[in-house]
């Protein structure tokens, strides 16, 4: 059980006040989470606050499931009596805990109906509604998709701020997007502003008068990440409510989306004079003073703390310095890599006590197939979970938004003005895009026609004659195919009468089996197997959703209107520090990015750059360096601050006093080694080694040319 310090305890009893900002600097594995979440539970311990007064937003998933994860735990612990196990449940499900995004989703939804968030999918099919043409005259090449999407984005983008030089393209591929309620991120946030500022009068917009009127504190957690383009939005909320902020400034890595301290500025603004704090805690539970004082050097950090070093708690010193290793070559590098797992192995550390923190995706790509092929289990950790970027999974999603809309379509009547009766649009172009030999002449030729007939393209394809399509009889029979296929989403069940999960992907499935669809053909085995997990996973995110769907919503459209808000917990979870398991486990491969707010037992950074050219990339380097709590790899990490750091000599696997230290920390039992890790060393290395795999490989090779 935990006992907060005292500049925990500060900042945990400091006052609610209407339209104050108390602003809490926090360096990393100070107990920032925890004491935000503790500062919440005195808010309602004291009955300062009710618990449905309190709104806590972040930017990422991430530090929202971590939130949402301690909470309850926060509550039960020391919990004397106070409440009963169902009063806990109840307090917590009362806080609203959102992302920035989710929270404006809600309101936009709850204003406007279900809306289409446009991913790469919905780029793709949208650039089969552009002609040749307009790529030629631009002087623009089409052969890589990915750069015609991302020109596509940008030139709506422009089309947004100033509309005089486009041509009637973009100006229908807007219209198109307005009417079938398709938002960029971007445009979600700025939607969100207008409803919060004028909710609509004909709908009971229960959500956002909530957000706007009731709620009495917002606490934003880690507003480091806070960028220009959410500052209308935040101020819009905060109002006269009292803001609580909680982050560190040094940990600011998103600096390419906008300057956060111009953010933190403006919110500076929205508070009077004498009512703004600052508060700061200089508590490390994390990092042995090794780590921290070469992380602290990378970024400058002094600390110079306002209360007296002995109330500031750290952990004892480990006595081992952060360990340097510099090569030349990527093999080298996995060859070191592999050396030094198989010592920490043997040693006492677990695989899934290891982390490897990487730049770039690419990097951490190439480091998990490596481990791969030497035998040695790998878990990628995502900051968004991997099924929401599978292709297959989006298409998934996107018949059943199609199900959805045309359903809600259909009960409108005829005179219904066109914008409410074409919002299927986007789902149908997506899908049939999707459809093999499906080119852009024909995409454009069906929305022409339903355009021209004052309806949707569902509609159009549905109840006009084929004759009138003016397609060729191949692609008229495709047609034919795709619409009945879809059809049968609407009934036999009904879509919006499924109740169970299985039953919904099952009958997805089915349809998807009587489409001819590219994205589903291939026997990659990797690319198969990687498909199966996600598929899981999307399946236990919809699982998740039943758990919390009001009644009277249907499953389908519970999801539709939720799922970018699923959390990750079940897909991240490096278990380490609570893994009292036998298992070894796997070693966890992620970039930095996603690697924020986590820590490891063991860290190996990876570097092949200079991280010491921007601030920015001192601030990543001390994010990556201070997520491991007691022994640090820096693998070819260069940076101006380490070239002081002697080389470590010594084999680790030999320094009992460390592994005793490690254990303690750990909460572990540590035995003496029995005098065969050196022997046991020996067998990893020749197992997972990077010759004996190369020797395999090597024959393998000859084997096939012989063949
Ligand atoms: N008062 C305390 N007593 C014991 N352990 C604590 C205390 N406060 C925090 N911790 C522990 O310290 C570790 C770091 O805490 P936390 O995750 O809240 O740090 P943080 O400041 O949010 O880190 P980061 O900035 O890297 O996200 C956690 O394991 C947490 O349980």
């Amino acid at each position: 059980m935990k006992t907060p310090t005292k500049s925990q305890t500060d900042i945990i009893q400091f006052p609610y006040t209407p339209n104050t900002t108390l602003k809490v600097i926090a360096g990393p594995g100070s107990g920032k989470t925890y004491t935000l979440l503790c500062k919440v539970r005195h808010l309602i311990d004291t009955e300062q606050l009710k618990p449905s007064e309190i709104v806590i937003l972040s930017l990422t998933n991430k530090a929202i499931d971590n939130i949402t994860d301690n909470l309850l735990q926060v509550f039960q612990e020391r919990n004397d009596g106070k409440y009963t196990v169902s009063e806990v449940d109840e307090i917590v499900s009362q806080i609203g805990i959102y992302t920035i995004h989710g929270l404006s989703n809600r309101v936009v939804t709850e204003n406007m109906g279900i809306v289409n968030i446009i991913e790469e999918n919905g780029w793709r099919g949208l650039v089969k509604l552009i002609p040749k043409e307009f790529w030629t005259k631009r002087k623009i090449n089409t052969t890589n998709d990915r750069f015609i999407t991302k020109k596509l984005q940008k030139l709506l983008a422009e089309y947004q701020i100033d509309s005089k030089d486009i041509d009637e393209t973009i100006e229908k591929l807007t219209k198109l997007m307005k009417y079938s309620n398709v938002l960029t991120n971007d445009d979600l946030i700025k939607m969100a502003v207008e409803f919060l500022k004028t909710p609509n009068s004909e709908i009971d917009c229960s959500f956002t008068k909530f957000i706007l009127d009731e709620a009495k504190v917002i606490i934003i957690d880690e507003f480091q990440d806070l960028h220009p383009g959410i500052i209308r939005l935040l101020e819009t909320i905060i109002g006269h409510k009292q803001l609580l902020l909680f982050g560190d400034t040094n940990q600011s890595i998103y600096e390419f989306l906008g300057s956060n301290k111009e953010v933190m500025n403006e919110l500076d603004r929205l508070k009077p004079e004498g009512q703004k704090f600052t508060k700061y805690i200089y508590d490390n539970f994390r990092c042995t003073p090794e780590i921290s004082s070469t992380a602290n050097a990378v970024i400058n950090r002094s600390i110079c703390s306002d209360i007296s070093p002995e109330h500031v708690v750290k952990k004892d010193p480990s006595n081992v310095l952060p360990i340097k290793y510099n090569c030349d070559e990527l093999i080298d590098e996995l060859d070191f890599i592999v050396s030094e797992i198989c010592q920490l192995a043997c040693s006492s550390a677990k695989l899934s006590d290891i982390a490897i923190l990487t730049r770039t995706n690419a990097h951490s790509k190439a480091i998990a197939d490596h481990l791969n092929t030497f035998g040695i289990p790998v878990t990628k950790l995502t900051a968004k979970p991997d099924w929401m970027s599978d292709q297959r999974i989006r298409f998934v999603i996107d018949i059943i938004q199609l199900a959805v809309s045309t359903i809600e379509e259909a009960d409108l009547p005829d005179n219904a003005p066109l914008t409410m009766r074409t919002k299927s649009d986007f789902s149908v172009i997506v899908t049939l895009a999707a459809l093999k030999g499906f080119g852009s002449n024909t995409l454009q030729k069906i929305h022409e026609s339903a355009t021209a007939g004052n309806t949707s393209i569902w509609r159009f394809l549905n109840e006009s004659p084929t004759s009138q399509w003016g397609l060729t009889p191949a692609v008229t029979k495709k047609v034919e195919n795709y619409s009945r296929v879809m059809s049968s989403l609407m009934n036999d069940p009904p879509i919006l009468t499924i109740e169970q999960p299985h039953t919904l992907i099952e009958k997805c499935s089915d349809v998807i089996s009587k489409l001819d669809l590219p994205l589903f053909v291939g026997n990659d085995r990797a690319e198969l197997k990687s498909f199966e997990l996600n598929l899981k996973e999307f399946y236990m995110a919809m699982k998740m959703v039943t758990l919390n769907k009001p009644h009277g919503l249907s499953l389908a459209s519970w999801f539709l209107q939720t799922f970018h808000d699923q959390s990750i917990l079940c897909h991240n979870n490096p278990s380490s520090l609570t893994d009292n398991g036998q298992s070894l486990g796997s070693v966890n491969v992620s970039t930095i990015h996603s690697s924020k707010g986590l820590e490891f037992p063991v860290v190996f950074l990876m570097g092949r750059s200079d991280y010491g050219n921007f601030p920015i990339e001192s601030n990543l380097l001390y994010v990556a360096m201070t997520r491991a709590r007691n022994l640090l790899y820096l693998t070819n990490v260069q940076h101006r601050s380490l070239l002081t750091l002697p080389t470590q000599k010594f084999s680790l696997m030999k320094n009992e006093e460390f592994w005793r230290y490690f254990n303690r920390d750990m909460n572990r039992n540590f035995n003496l080694p029995n005098g065969d890790n050196a022997l046991n060393f020996k067998r990893l290395r020749t197992k997972f080694g990077l010759q004996n795999r190369l020797f395999h490989t090597f024959s393998r090779g000859i084997k096939m040319i012989r063949k």
